[in-house]
């Protein structure tokens, strides 16, 4: 198992900080997302890792050897670092059999032997191994881009996101399988992805960019539920963000008095609340219960969003709910909050 080190890394394109002195670790046997909105650099980090490109500065170390500082670098072909792209990049010129088998060094019998388990190991069928890759869906052709990259018994698994390409419900079914697989080869993990969802269901460490640099880095937990600032809060999920007033671990807001996550903050600040956070009800109950009014209930299936008009707000408070049945426009509701509300920095 191997466990990555990224030191203070630097990589401009001319005068574009694509990537700016991140530092980062990764467990052995971990899996690592990394998120970030479109041009925050997750590319170009992951093709320094993987001997694509080299950076500028700083040093990258796997399972304690050194794969780039002060100006060198081992070549890619030498890390022993798989890596998927978002299209698979096949050779369309070689069958699966052959793609998959394209950096083995075993031949005759043994190298046959090798691709069937690797074909067996990505969950597809023998019969597609004279296949053409134009002859396979996208789902197949991920998993033979996989298998292609597992045949290098790989240290570490950079997937670029891989499932980007798939309808919703394979996505997930790739991303649940590739995670069994690496898991069970003891082989780490980092996958670049613009959905936060994916991140935070495939990892168990997550690392958010953005311009270049590495905002927060922890649990998919830790970082959904306290997030570094409004717009990582918004990135990972919806959130409430309302002003409150705190002071010895209270928030004084307009949903009423909660308790926050600093007990040392005083004055005015930002608290966050995610959406299962709140029970909506249509009487009162509890005394900590708000009343609301429904200004607008816009179905979505299994949730809704609901917009909400608080006595102490400007304006009305937007809440996805899976209430059932749902509240009639112009009724009154009661919220409660379940939990701690996290205090955003100023
Ligand atoms: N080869 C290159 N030449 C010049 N600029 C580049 C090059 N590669 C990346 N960049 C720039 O570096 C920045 C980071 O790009 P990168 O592809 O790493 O971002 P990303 O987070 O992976 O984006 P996306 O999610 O859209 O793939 C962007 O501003 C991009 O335009």
């Amino acid at each position: 198992m191997s466990s990555l080190h990224l030191h203070q890394l630097c990589k401009h394109y001319g005068s574009v900080k694509a990537v700016d002195h991140v530092s980062l670790h990764a467990t052995a046997g971990s899996r690592l997302a990394i998120v970030g909105p479109s041009g925050s650099g997750k590319t170009t980090l992951l093709r320094m890792i993987a001997g694509f490109e080299f950076p500028d500065s700083g040093s990258i170390s796997l399972n304690g050897q050194t794969l780039a500082a002060d100006g060198r670098a081992l070549p890619a072909h030498l890390r022993r670092i798989g890596y998927v792209a978002q299209d698979g990049a096949l050779f369309p010129h070689l069958t699966v059999a052959d793609n998959i088998g394209f950096g083995l060094t075993d031949k005759g019998h043994a190298r046959q032997q090798r691709i069937a388990e690797l074909v067996e190991m990505v969950a597809l069928d023998q019969h597609m191994l004279q296949r053409w890759p134009h002859e396979l869906s996208g789902g197949q052709q991920q998993r033979v881009a996989l298998a292609r990259a597992l045949a290098q018994q790989p240290q570490l698994m950079l997937l670029d996101e891989p499932f980007s390409a798939l309808d919703t419900g394979l996505r997930a079914a790739m991303r649940q399988m590739v995670a069994q697989l690496l898991g069970e080869a003891g082989i780490s993990a980092i996958l670049v992805t613009h959905d936060q969802a994916e991140a935070l269901s495939f990892a168990d460490q997550l690392a958010v960019m953005r311009q270049g640099r590495l905002i927060q880095s922890g649990t998919p937990q830790q970082l959904y539920s306290q997030p570094a600032d409004e717009t990582t809060a918004l990135f990972l999920g919806e959130a409430l963000i309302l002003p409150a007033q705190v002071k010895a671990g209270q928030a004084q807001c307009a949903l009423g008095e909660i308790a926050v996550n600093d007990g040392q903050f005083c004055g005015a600040g930002r608290i966050m609340l995610r959406p299962e956070q709140l029970t909506l009800q249509a009487e009162a109950g509890a005394a900590s219960a708000v009343m609301a009014q429904v200004v607008e209930c816009d179905f979505g299936g299994h949730s809704s969003l609901l917009s909400l008009r608080l006595p102490e707000l400007a304006s009305p408070l937007q809440l996805r709910s899976a209430s059932w049945p749902l509240p009639a426009r112009g009724s009154m509701v009661a919220l409660t909050v379940q939990g701690r509300a996290h205090l955003l920095p100023a």
